[in-house]
């Protein structure tokens, strides 16, 4: 899944985008724009981006010789063509990559050899653009979905459109005005989370607890609740929880060593008291070892309400801790 956040305009934002797990970042290369930035502030600003992030640089109808010296001044890797550039322009720009953004969707039969960036009229406004008159299955050529996306709205934008070759966002990931870290963050991690809908084991147990509660005249709902981060296939960070009528137990939170320190862990929590929140559920509860850290769980509101001292081992105490939602 390819992720650009574009309109970056300071390095704490390009490198809050590389570290969530952006696949481009991008940069207003024309000026007179709000974001605009100069290809001097582009190369600092980029000197720390592993090669496998690309560096895309927005244009809007410059003259080709501006858009290819500052492809190198800058080091970009890709341009994003924002204004009426055809495709005699795009061949002259000879073997540069483009992306070439389109609002108006009935010029998409006239490129090739491009990817598309599907937007709103006005680029960069935060406006959700009107899809409506696309015909998707018809595009032959890879397609961003770009155009007032927000870390609130990209989960269910991504469900619309499986086939997007990627996601772009610029005004949804800023606070006044100035590209916000958490934001990012979230964005990126709600494109990459996902609940996997497949049975499993526990979802068969859960069958058989029914049919158990059933005899005894019960009848408590109880369904497993997943939530995984995977990015291009790598695992980042997972929880697993049972939920029981009102109360959900987090059985597993888990997040992957090169992911750690970076609020993975407090993003999937936070989810969990979002579902919670909305499901009419009135606690969370979860087992953790005095070795691994109970202050993390209180941190986020969780309190101790029972311990077995030296269990399950001489030394280490095995916790029960609640949080009231
Ligand atoms: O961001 C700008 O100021 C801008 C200026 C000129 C051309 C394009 C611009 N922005 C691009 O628009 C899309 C979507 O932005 P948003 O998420 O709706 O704010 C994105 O590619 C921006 O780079």
């Amino acid at each position: 899944m390819n992720l650009k956040i574009c309109g970056n305009m300071e390095k704490s934002s390009v490198d809050a985008a590389v570290k969530a797990g952006a696949t481009h970042v991008g940069f207003i290369m024309s000026a007179g724009f709000r974001r605009s930035v100069s290809a001097d502030s582009v190369a600092k600003m980029t000197m720390d981006v592993p090669k496998t992030v690309k560096k895309v640089g927005v244009f809007v109808n410059e003259p080709i010789d501006f858009v290819k010296n500052t492809v190198k001044s800058a080091g970009l890797d890709v341009v994003q063509l924002h204004g009426a550039e055809d495709m005699a322009y795009i061949r002259a720009l000879g073997d540069i990559s483009v992306i070439k953004a389109l609002s108006d969707f009935s010029k998409i039969p006239e490129y090739d050899n491009v990817i598309l960036l599907l937007d709103a009229p006005r680029g960069g406004s935060g406006k959700l653009a009107d899809f409506s008159a696309v015909k998707f299955d018809d595009i032959s050529l890879p397609y961003f979905i770009a155009g007032g996306l927000t870390p609130d709205n990209i989960a269910e934008v991504v469900k619309k459109y499986p086939n997007a070759y990627g996601f772009d966002v610029s005004s949804g990931v800023e606070t006044d005005g100035k590209k916000d870290g958490e934001k990012i963050k979230t964005f990126i991690w709600n494109v990459t989370l996902s609940q996997p809908e497949d049975a499993d084991f526990s979802a068969g147990l859960s069958e058989k607890f029914d049919d158990f509660d059933a005899d005894l005249g019960l009848k408590i709902p109880i369904q497993t609740i997943q939530f995984k981060i995977e990015n291009n296939g790598i695992f980042q960070a997972g929880l697993v929880a049972r939920q029981m009528g009102t109360s959900i137990d987090i059985q597993q939170l888990f997040v992957a060593e090169p992911f750690r320190k970076a609020g993975l862990g407090h993003f999937l929590l936070k989810k969990i008291e979002t579902y919670a929140k909305t499901n009419d559920i009135h606690y969370l509860t979860l087992n953790t070892l005095s070795i691994y850290a109970p202050n993390y769980y209180q941190r986020y509101g969780f309190h101790v309400y029972h311990t077995l001292n030296d269990c399950p081992l001489k030394g280490i105490d095995l916790l029960r801790l609640q949080k009231e939602i």
